[in-house]
């Protein structure tokens, strides 16, 4: 590094030891084309010595070349890492950089401004803590001010920062700063944040980023530094009520089981109550086994092994959670949903749910709005196009424990996955969830549980589209044939000389387990050990069958 502890020649364990333990702030810079974020960003870089030897040469060098500060550094060259980002002049991807300073470490995500880098921008602030929206101060607020701030909101950062920047070009006016934040505030009420601070900085010149600025004696607050190192976000999580996505049950031998998975919220310790969000039984928290060693306490954020007191059923895909504040199990969520693909949404299809603990097929059955995302009006529409905000409800095939998102911002996403290309096409926040005993809420199924495991039946409903789900098998025990009770509709396809190709796959993967091709006999036959699949009608064809697809072949 060029500038940095002088701990690390003298005592690098010490150095490694002071940052473990400094805590870490996720912040997002967002802004319109050149309100000044790379300049920004580069100048708290610069500060923080975090840049190293090579960096800082180029650097030198790059400004000289590009001389946009008359052969001085231009720090914004810092961050303009991609080659097409300099020839076009604007950034066009999520940055993710990495600096710390004596009190605190810190990743920022640099996201792009322009409308049609909305999803860029929704997957930078989905982990931040902190925004820092940026505003030129000639300028005021612009439509993009209110579209990123609202985006801001939505993925549920609750602090923002209001930079008014290039505070040199208004000759430091106190006036000019007052008015852009009263016109912000009234902006943002609505939208609910925890606080918002308003600085008045030069990133240019480094007014209020590092250092009080002298040319600001009118203002009192901190400078932008002071108050990223300062800022309290991190408490609230362990105290929320306890939830453990369970990834994964240990066990290696008869005598123990544990449940291993990431703490998503609240603290757990030996003789806590916790309930199974599924099946709401509940036991007592026995051992939190570590490869340190059993802990008398764990919080948000650490990985764990937990042991119960009781036997109970609880398998992958499940949720421990806190029995006095369950989150709600359902089949019928409401969400917010940003659509992240060139595909636009198509309602009634199946797409892959993968939440914090599980992934079930579900599709969206109604888009109620689109939110405009300059004016936050609500419009009417079909469906959602990439880059597109709104509200949806969805439909799974199996209840899925949720928070709010509000509430939890881990039990209260999800992303939407396209099972043919493995896309993740939207990604969603749950603002509620319908109640499973509500009566708009019946399962709808196409598979008949016949009391027993073999055969399953099932009724092939819209089955000439192609790439339909043909229902959901719980095969609980063992493959044997599945028996398809086909439609009307379905017949007649395949009496007109159609052939078809199946596919199966287990609930929650990608890849499918196996393939076949029929024409008359709808009768699968497996010896595979799986617990539930997903049939997919993948293919029809008229006769002949093509060569590449075998008979009744595997993968
Ligand atoms: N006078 C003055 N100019 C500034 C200040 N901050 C940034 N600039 C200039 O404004 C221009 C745009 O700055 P950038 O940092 O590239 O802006 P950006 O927001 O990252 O822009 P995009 O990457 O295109 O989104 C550059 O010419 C900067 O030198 C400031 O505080 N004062």
């Amino acid at each position: 590094m060029a500038h940095q502890s002088e701990l690390i020649e003298k005592d690098i364990l010490a150095y490694l030891k002071s940052q473990e333990e400094k805590s870490l702030l996720r912040f997002i810079t967002c802004g319109s084309v050149d309100d000044g974020k790379s300049t920004l960003i580069g100048r708290l870089l610069w500060d923080s010595k975090m840049i190293f030897e090579d960096q800082l040469a180029a650097l030198e060098a790059d400004s000289r070349k590009v001389g946009t500060q008359g052969g001085a550094i231009d720090y914004a060259l810092l961050l303009d890492g991609l080659q097409a980002e300099r020839e076009q002049g604007i950034t066009i991807d999520v940055a993710y950089r990495f600096f710390s300073t004596d009190r605190r470490k810190f990743i920022v995500a640099d996201t792009p401004g322009h409308e049609q880098y909305t999803r860029n921008m929704v997957t930078g602030a989905s982990t931040a803590q902190v925004a820092v929206i940026l505003v030129d101060a000639r300028k005021g607020l612009l439509t993009q001010t209110r579209r990123h701030s609202y985006l801001v909101s939505l993925v549920g950062i609750r602090h923002v920062v209001l930079a008014v920047n290039k505070m040199d070009l208004v000759d430091f006016d106190e006036q000019r700063f007052a008015t852009i934040v009263g016109d912000y505030q009234e902006f943002a009420a609505p939208l609910g944040f925890a606080s918002i601070t308003a600085i008045p900085i030069s990133a240019l010149n480094g007014d209020n980023v590092i250092e009080p600025s002298s040319s600001t004696p009118w203002y009192q607050g901190p400078t932008l530094m002071s108050y990223l190192e300062t800022v309290q976000v991190a408490e609230e999580r362990t105290t929320e009520p306890f939830r453990l996505p369970v990834q994964w049950v240990n066990r290696p031998h008869l005598d123990f089981r544990g449940f291993c998975g990431t703490i998503a919220a609240g603290t757990v310790r030996p003789g806590d109550e916790v309930r199974v969000a599924a099946s709401g039984l509940t036991s007592r928290v026995a051992r939190i086994v570590t490869k340190g060693g059993d802990l008398p306490e764990a919080v948000a954020g650490q990985a764990v092994t937990l042991t119960l007191s009781d036997e109970i059923d609880i398998s992958r895909g499940d949720m421990l959670t806190a029995t006095d504040v369950p989150p709600r199990l359902s089949r019928h969520p409401e969400a917010h949903l940003v659509w992240l693909h060139d595909t636009p949404l198509v309602p009634g299809q199946i797409y892959l749910v993968k939440t914090a603990s599980a992934v079930t097929p579900g599709r969206i059955t109604r888009v109620q709005y689109a939110v405009d995302v300059n004016t936050l009006e609500q419009r009417q529409v079909p469906t959602l196009a990439l880059n597109g905000i709104g509200v949806v409800r969805l439909e799974l095939d199996r209840a899925v424990a949720f928070d709010p998102y509000r509430q939890n911002r881990e039990t209260g996403s999800f992303i939407l996955i396209d099972r043919f290309s493995n896309a993740t096409v939207a990604a969603g926040m749950v603002i509620a969830a319908a109640p499973l005993e509500s009566p708009d809420t019946q399962p709808t199924e196409t598979g008949t549980d016949e009391g027993s495991y073999l055969p399953r039946r099932f009724i092939l409903r819209d089955s000439t589209v192609i790439g339909a789900d043909m229902g959901v098998a719980d095969l609980t025990r063992e493959w044997g044939p599945i028996e398809f009770e086909v439609s009307a509709s379905f017949i007649d396809h395949l009496a007109k000389g159609n052939r078809v190709l199946f596919r199966l796959r287990d609930v929650g993967q990608l890849e499918p387990v196996a393939q076949m091709a029929y024409d008359h006999n709808l009768v699968f036959e497996f010896g595979r050990d799986r617990d539930r699949v997903t049939v997919i009608l993948f293919k029809s064809w008229p006769e002949p069958c093509p060569k590449d697809v075998d008979e009744r072949g595997g993968l």
